[in-house]
């Protein structure tokens, strides 16, 4: 079955797309598909220059696209549980990210900025980065994208709250289409105290433009 689409800002939780594609196509198959669209761009797939294209293609999908491969729940596994009395807000703002949308394939890119209230310990923060990649490296609204980013860290978590925010520029709008370049989409999703509190989205997003939010 096809993943469920729901509301972007819905409250309840949003399952991760799972590649529900009946049969993953050999690579010579992907390989092959590059060729076809090489020639529908109007080029010729055999000359020099392009011959060995399709491989590397089909190598750069590998990477581009890695995020079909990782389960975000893995890395938030560890948690060090003595943080010395830490129980304040963890924020990691500009974490760049690059995405595809799911509705031209070209990229979207920008900067993710994630936060949580501990409430069991804390997790390594580069795990917070992998989250954020484990979700980007798909095909992906941005919509949806800040949606599973924001709910992988509440169920595993189990934070008192999360707070993400993503900003992006998409190529689909900038290089095609309506060529509107410089266009900053921002989506958040908020839970727990961050949803409960608008207090606490305005020290969410004071942190995140690097003032100095008043203490609670
Ligand atoms: N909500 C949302 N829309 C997106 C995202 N990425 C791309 N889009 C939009 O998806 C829409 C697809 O619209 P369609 O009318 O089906 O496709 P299209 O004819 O190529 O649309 P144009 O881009 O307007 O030329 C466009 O308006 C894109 O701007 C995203 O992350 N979130
Ligand atoms: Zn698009």
């Amino acid at each position: 079955m096809d993943a469920v689409v729901q509301h972007p800002f819905a409250r309840v939780p949003i399952p991760a797309p799972k590649p529900s594609s009946p049969r993953k196509p050999s690579r010579e198959e992907a390989e092959a598909a590059v060729r076809t669209l090489i020639a529908w761009a109007g080029d010729d797939p055999t000359r020099e220059g392009l011959v060995d294209t399709p491989k590397r293609v089909v190598k750069a999908y590998e990477e581009l696209y890695a995020g079909y491969r990782v389960d975000a729940a893995d890395s938030l596994e560890r948690v060090f549980e003595e943080v010395q009395g830490y129980d304040d807000m963890v924020v990691l703002r500009d974490i760049p990210y690059f995405s595809h949308c799911e509705h031209h394939m070209v990229p979207f890119v920008g900067k993710a900025h994630v936060a949580y209230y501990p409430s069991n310990g804390v997790v390594g923060l580069s795990k917070i980065a992998r989250v954020v990649d484990a979700f980007a490296k798909r095909l992906q609204t941005q919509e949806a994208l800040t949606a599973q980013i924001t709910e992988a860290i509440d169920e595993n978590l189990k934070p008192r709250g999360v707070a993400v925010m993503v900003e992006g520029e998409h190529m689909c709008m900038s290089m095609r289409g309506i060529q509107k370049q410089g266009v900053s989409t921002v989506t958040s999703q908020f839970t727990g105290v961050f949803r409960d509190d608008p207090a606490e989205q305005v020290r969410f997003i004071t942190l995140v433009r690097g003032g100095l939010a008043s203490p609670r």
